[in-house]
């Protein structure tokens, strides 16, 4: 039987993605099924991405060889843009099949798969496709990271217009508490969202996101 893919996107970029997925990954390890996350592209590195050895200090557990070998990342760029950009500055066109490729073979050995978008969720991957596109495509079941941050009631309740108009189910809102500016802005936000979510989307989980230990050996 094949593992489960999660997707995991954000209302932006910067907004705790990654931090989200090292989390949740470490919280399945936990109820004893075997996980693994993946980053669909990655711009700004070089080698294995930047945000799989985060998920591993999350999660505890040393690079392991589908890191090496470069399956947990299909695709990653120097520099640090939208895949789209990234990848013909590189002289490259990101191909949905080789990211496809990578992400059954994961689900051959794993009972998850956390798959780790880059940016938001309208960032394109080539001219033509974004990942509301791919995911649309997939119909992964999706994790959306929103924030406390003053403006991420407009940008979570856009990304979850566009879920509905996708047709993308949506699994979880997580709320990462960590980039709150302002208590009074930040409790009201969470409590909005937890209401509209309620109302639109009952059978998503809403989970609140505090202060991760990253295990920076
Ligand atoms: N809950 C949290 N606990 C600890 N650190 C956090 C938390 N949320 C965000 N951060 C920090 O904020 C920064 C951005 O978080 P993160 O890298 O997860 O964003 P992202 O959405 O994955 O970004 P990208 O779009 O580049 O993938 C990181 O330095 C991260 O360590
Ligand atoms: C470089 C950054 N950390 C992410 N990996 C890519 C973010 C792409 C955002 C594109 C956009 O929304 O304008
Ligand atoms: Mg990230």
């Amino acid at each position: 039987m094949l593992g489960k893919v999660i997707f995991v996107s954000g209302i932006d970029t910067d907004v705790g993605k990654t931090i989200a997925t090292g989390f949740y990954a470490k919280k399945l390890q936990e109820q004893g099924f075997s996980v693994i996350t993946q980053k669909m592209i990655q711009t700004g590195c070089e080698g294995i991405a930047a945000d799989i050895l985060v998920h591993r200090k999350i999660q505890g557990i040393d690079l392991l060889p589908e890191d090496k070998a470069g399956l947990t990342c299909p695709y990653v760029f120097p520099y640090p843009c939208s895949p789209h950009l990234a990848a013909r500055l590189a002289h490259t066109e990101i191909d949905e099949n080789k990211i496809n490729h990578a992400v059954h073979q994961l689900r051959q050995k794993y009972d998850y798969v956390l798959l780790e978008g880059a940016g938001g969720l309208a960032v394109p991957y080539t001219e033509t496709r974004t990942t509301l596109d791919y995911l649309k495509t997939q119909q992964y079941p999706l994790i959306l990271v929103s924030s406390g941050k003053l403006g991420s009631i407009n940008h979570t309740l856009l990304s979850l217009i566009a879920c509905r108009q996708y047709q993308i189910p949506l699994e979880a809102l997580v709320y990462n508490r960590y980039l709150d500016q302002d208590s009074l802005i930040s409790r009201n936000t969470e409590e909005y969202l937890l209401h509209h979510l309620q109302q639109y989307f009952p059978k998503a989980k809403f989970i609140g996101l505090d202060n991760v230990n990253i295990y920076y050996k």
